[in-house]
């Protein structure tokens, strides 16, 4: 089955007229849509970074704060959106700014929940990076609580991962604590 002709039947089931005008092109708008938003599985790391890793002596803490960030919940298959902060303590190279952002999307155009997805920046932060660090902090609100469900419109899930030196150095951890505060 396609993605369109399963929503095809998701519209029919609701007890939608499918071939009213307004909804004749709904399946395949939607399948191009669902597609996007999930188009983190057919993205590869590797290629996401291509090569932009240049040498750099410097050690200092790296922050790229207030990424935005649009992701699905795996459980609804409804957005939760925000923002996610990252760091890392570079090791003699450092990653090209804009991939940084490019690798927390490639996480988030997937079905995930926020604890998984944070992890998961985090991870491939350290490891494609070498650096003697890595942490990231999300804030996002999610549309399966403020849409549906519990129907609470004010809360923020806050989840954070720290590797490396951000785990074992209150210094560290403390250091990024106050530059994304600011
Ligand atoms: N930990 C975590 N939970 C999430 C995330 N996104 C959604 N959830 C929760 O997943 C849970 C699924 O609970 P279920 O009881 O199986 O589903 P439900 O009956 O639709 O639950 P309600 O949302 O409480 O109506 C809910 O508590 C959601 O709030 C996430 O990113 N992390
Ligand atoms: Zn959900």
């Amino acid at each position: 089955m396609t993605i369109e002709s399963a929503y095809s039947e998701i519209i029919s089931a609701i007890g939608e007229d499918l071939s009213r005008p307004g909804l004749r092109d709904t399946p395949l708008r939607a399948a191009k849509a669902i597609q996007f938003l999930t188009r983190g599985y057919q993205q590869d790391i590797d290629d996401v970074i291509n090569n932009a890793m240049f040498p750099s002596d410097s050690e200092e803490m790296v922050i790229v704060k207030n990424i935005e960030l649009y992701s699905m919940c795996e459980h609804h298959m409804l957005p939760f959106i925000g923002k996610c902060h990252v760091a890392y303590l570079p090791k003699g190279k450092v990653i090209g700014l804009s991939k940084i952002a490019r690798i927390v999307d490639v996480f988030a155009r997937r079905l995930q929940i926020q604890e998984n997805l944070t992890k998961e920046i985090a991870e491939v932060i350290i490891h494609k990076t070498g650096a003697a660090g890595a942490a990231v902090i999300i804030e996002a609100q999610h549309m399966c609580m403020m849409m549906r469900g519990v129907e609470k419109q004010n809360s923020v899930m806050t989840t954070s991962c720290m590797l490396g030196a951000f785990r074992s150095s209150q210094n560290t951890r403390n250091e990024f604590l106050s530059l994304i505060q600011r």
